[in-house]
């Protein structure tokens, strides 16, 4: 790769911190960058992401490299839509950072701390129905804006706590006001949460193997192959109650005598049933192989179908 690589990245304290991990990358590789901001008709509205739509955060990345105005995307990659883009590729997925969801209340209270009738604001459906499920007589409130935005809402007095990504806090370096981090048994993450997809044009395959080999984390991408798997199957949308998790853990097969390390996937899923608000909360799980990632999100997906996942396809839940 010979001149600057145009990394392309939205405004926030977030993105710009996702965006500076890959460009620290390929500075250490030697190469010059140049990060691009670009907003999106996320940032620019203020309406329920569950209104305005899929790829909100994302489509006006896609569009500047579609335009050659920069060379490389980075997205969190649970806000990607599941359709691929035709002239686009992901070319690496970097490692992930922890998935899971966490709770910044007052008074550093836990969830099982909150009294009854303790008002919770997400903006997501998935968290909402989780929460909900719980039965602990949570108030659950619509909220929306960026990290900062959202936990304002409890310094101020506004709210008892909200339900974030670890990984936003993490990276924006505020890790420490979280109260707890959620259980996946409580709450399975977004499909994805946590992960981050660099993209570039598919015809530039030089780059594309320079983000790879500067980049790519198998079990990370296999996490988010299984997990997205799930999302794409129910055909639901990144607002719609869908959470996943894939955990890649190391196992011994010794079936043929001798003891190879083999890499495993214990893939969860979640889904609600669709009767509206507060419809049951439905599970499933499954394992296989690393190489089987895909077909573990597609069997996963088959089984909370099976269960009534998505039976109307209500969102706003
Ligand atoms: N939907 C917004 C969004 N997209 C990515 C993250 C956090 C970082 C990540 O999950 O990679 C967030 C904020 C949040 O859900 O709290």
């Amino acid at each position: 790769m010979t001149g600057t690589i145009r990394i392309g990245t939205r405004a926030s304290t977030l993105a710009l911190a996702q965006a500076r991990t890959i460009a620290d990358k390929l500075e250490s590789a030697g190469h010059t960058v140049e990060t691009v901001r670009i907003s999106t008709s996320g940032d620019r509205s203020g309406a329920p992401v569950t209104e305005i739509g899929v790829g909100v955060f994302t489509s006006a990345l896609r569009e500047a490299l579609h335009a050659g105005d920069i060379d490389v995307a980075v997205h969190s990659y649970k806000d990607l839509p599941t359709a691929e883009e035709p002239g686009l590729v992901v070319a690496a997925v970097p490692e992930r950072e922890d998935p899971r969801d966490v709770l910044v209340a007052r008074d550093g209270l836990t969830l099982g701390e909150l009294p009854a009738g303790a008002v919770v604001g997400t903006g997501s459906p998935r968290r909402a129905c989780q929460l909900r499920a719980l039965g602990l007589g949570l108030e659950v409130t619509g909220i929306r804006g960026n990290i900062d935005t959202r936990m304002r809402k409890v310094a101020d007095g506004e709210m008892d706590g909200v339900v974030l990504a670890r990984a936003g806090l993490a990276r924006v370096g505020r890790l420490d006001e979280a109260t707890e981090t959620i259980d996946p048994i409580q709450m399975l993450p977004a499909p994805a949460q946590g992960a981050l997809a660099v993209e570039c044009r598919s015809a530039d395959v030089e780059l594309e193997q320079l983000l790879r080999d500067s980049a790519e984390d198998s079990s990370a991408r296999a996490a988010v192959v299984a997990e997205r798997a799930v999302l794409a199957t129910l055909e639901a949308g990144c607002s719609a109650p869908v959470g996943a998790l894939a955990d890649v853990v190391s196992d011994i097969d010794d079936t043929d005598g001798v003891a190879h390390t083999v890499m495993r996937i214990l893939l969860r899923g979640v889904a609600a049933s669709g009767e509206s608000d507060g419809g049951e909360v439905l599970r499933a799980s499954a394992t296989g192989d690393l190489s089987e990632a895909e077909f573990l999100g597609k069997k996963v997906a088959a089984e909370l179908l099976d269960l009534g996942a998505g039976a109307s396809k209500s969102l706003g839940m």
